[in-house]
């Protein structure tokens, strides 16, 4: 993809070979990839135009929603959703080479949180009283342990961080839930689309609803508005606003365009019950390599 003649540079949470990493390089092979060490740092990257566009883990199958991109999506950043893909997650145990006779009294444990949890039961029968480590992502977590080859401990991360730091797997496929996916959002600032070629067909439309404040049923009506119109929805998550317990935000994935006629009324009804609605665009689900 070409934004005239210069190559599109895409931030993603690095360094090199973490899933963020793989995901990019999957839909992007031919562009310009920059690393960030955290999500929020790729948001910024693209809000402020010092990148085209980002990728951004949104959620995982096992672990659920990453709380943090949703959050800086709603409070932070004015960017929209062009395109979002799947990508398979296999997490597995590395140590570096001088360790690898160790690993069995690993001192410590490094991994991105989400990673750390979808490996939560391995963990806790295996190692429960290793010290887990909280770490930017799990390629970070690999290039610790490969800097550290004197100290016994471990990363949980992929292949390609274990063939890119030289570390050992020691334990294969340690998640917890054989089915384990996360889906990536790609951002941009302009509501542009990006070409459809290895798209999956059906356009989708993420909207970010908040209700008017004490209007009994007022969820009820919201969904009301997609149902009579056979509006689909693959997606309804409330968040905290931020202000005070019991407000949130809704984050809602809707299986249409929102040019389409369906789509017009239905944002207008939701704005004349009172809910403030912002679109962060319509797009397709891009179909990756696994
Ligand atoms: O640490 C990484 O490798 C990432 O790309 C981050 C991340 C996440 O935030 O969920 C991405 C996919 C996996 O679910 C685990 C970690």
């Amino acid at each position: 993809m070409r934004n005239g003649e210069r190559h599109q540079r895409i931030a993603y949470l690095g360094p090199e070979a973490s899933f963020t990493y793989l995901a990019t390089k999957s839909l992007f092979p031919n562009e310009e990839l920059e690393a960030f060490s955290t999500i929020p740092e790729c948001i910024e990257a693209v809000s402020e135009e010092k990148v085209d566009l980002a990728v951004v883990p949104l959620e995982n199958t096992i672990e659920g929603t990453v709380t943090l991109t949703i959050d800086y999506l709603y409070h932070e950043a004015d960017l929209y959703i062009v395109g979002d893909c799947l990508s398979k997650i296999q997490q597995h145990l590395m140590v570096h080479k001088n360790q690898k006779d160790n690993w069995q009294s690993i001192e410590e444990i490094y991994s991105h949180p989400h990673a750390l949890a979808q490996c939560h039961k391995y963990l806790y029968y295996r190692f429960s009283s290793v010290p887990l480590q909280r770490y930017s992502s799990t390629s970070a977590a690999a290039k610790l342990v490969s800097e550290n080859p004197d100290r016994c401990i471990a990363a949980i991360g992929n292949v390609s961080s274990a063939e890119k730091y030289d570390l050992e797997i020691v334990q294969k496929n340690i998640h917890d839930f054989q089915f384990n996916h996360t889906r990536f959002l790609v951002l941009s600032k302009s509501n542009t689309r990006l070409p459809v070629d290895h798209s999956e067909g059906k356009a989708k439309t993420t909207l970010m609803i908040t209700l008017p404040v004490n209007v009994s049923g007022a969820l009820h009506q919201v969904l009301s508005v997609f149902a009579w119109r056979k509006l689909d929805l693959s997606k309804i998550e409330s968040r905290p606003l931020k202000t005070g317990l019991g407000e949130y935000f809704f984050i809602m994935d809707v299986h249409a365009d929102e040019n389409g006629a369906m789509m017009k009324g239905a944002m207008e009804e939701l704005a004349a019950l009172g809910c403030n609605v912002k679109s962060l665009g319509t797009y397709y689900t891009f179909l990756t390599r696994e």
